[in-house]
């Protein structure tokens, strides 16, 4: 047996009359099923009403990068500009769908987007061009570049928390000053959510990683995409392995018969 990880979708339209599909990238159930070590179970953007039916069956949460930006009402930000896509269907699933997972000790695992929506979810909020605030780097890649290695290359460093829990995953893999890491987003954190604790830093400032304090497992999240280059990244494809250690953990956990206690 091998741990379920939840995937939530995206609502995405396909094909010539753009029918609505709950969709995920490819790299995602790839991931789970190689260094995370678990069975992908997708989660479509259907709002908060079944989620406790499905959490209930899940030893963790993946959440994905997309395109798609959470809607600006959701952390009183300014409208976005024209043209900028979002995915109101994915925002009412996985604010909520977060929020319940953290508070069964789920382990989780936020990519990029899913980082931006943890941050939101527990009451932070974002900045929706970083590239236009001064002093800021762009981290954005035109996602009509034609090579994927420009697109999903390293991209710039992070420095990471000599004292965070993303350094003691990476412990013997080096040194942690200047890690390169690719980036392909518009927004990053702007306020930090009351509960969250940063743990890496572009060189512009901008929160790469972060963790949930307090919480009763692996709950973290990063704004690059680990999911790019695990097969030859050996930080890339550690963040997976304890994420899914983490969910093993869960799964024998929940596997287990209740304890009796003694009869009063
Ligand atoms: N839309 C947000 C989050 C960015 C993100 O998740 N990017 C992944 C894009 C997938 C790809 O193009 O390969 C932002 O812009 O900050």
């Amino acid at each position: 047996m091998r741990p379920l990880i939840g995937i939530p979708c995206c609502m995405k339209a396909f094909g010539a009359i753009g029918m609505p599909n709950h969709a995920v990238s490819a790299h995602y159930p790839d991931v789970v099923l190689g260094p995370v070590g678990g069975v992908p179970v997708l989660i479509p953007a259907f709002g908060e009403a079944p989620l406790a039916e499905v959490l209930d069956h899940l030893d963790g949460v993946m959440l994905t990068g997309s395109r798609s930006n959470v809607c600006p009402t959701l952390y009183g930000g300014p409208a976005h500009l024209e043209g900028t896509p979002e995915d109101a269907q994915r925002d009412s699933t996985n604010l909520p769908l977060i929020r319940a997972a953290l508070a069964r000790g789920l382990p989780l695992l936020a990519i990029c987007r899913g980082f931006q929506e943890l941050n939101v979810a527990l009451g932070g909020t974002l900045d929706q061009r970083i590239q236009d605030l001064p002093g800021r780097m762009d981290h954005s890649t035109p996602s009509d570049q034609p090579m994927s290695s420009v697109r999903t290359g390293k991209a710039h460093a992070v420095r990471v928390a000599p004292d965070s829990h993303l350094a003691a995953h990476w412990r013997g893999l080096g040194a942690l000053e200047a890690v390169a890491v690719n980036s392909l987003h518009n927004q990053g954190i702007a306020r930090l959510a009351p509960g969250l604790a940063a743990e890496a830093w572009a060189p512009d400032g901008t929160v790469e990683a972060v963790r949930v304090e307090g919480s009763r497992g692996f709950a973290c999240g990063v704004q690059w995409h680990p999911e790019y280059d695990w097969r030859e990244d050996a930080r890339s494809r550690r963040l997976f392995e304890v994420f899914g250690q983490a969910a093993e953990n869960h799964r024998r956990a929940r596997s287990q018969p209740p304890r009796l206690t003694a009869a009063a």
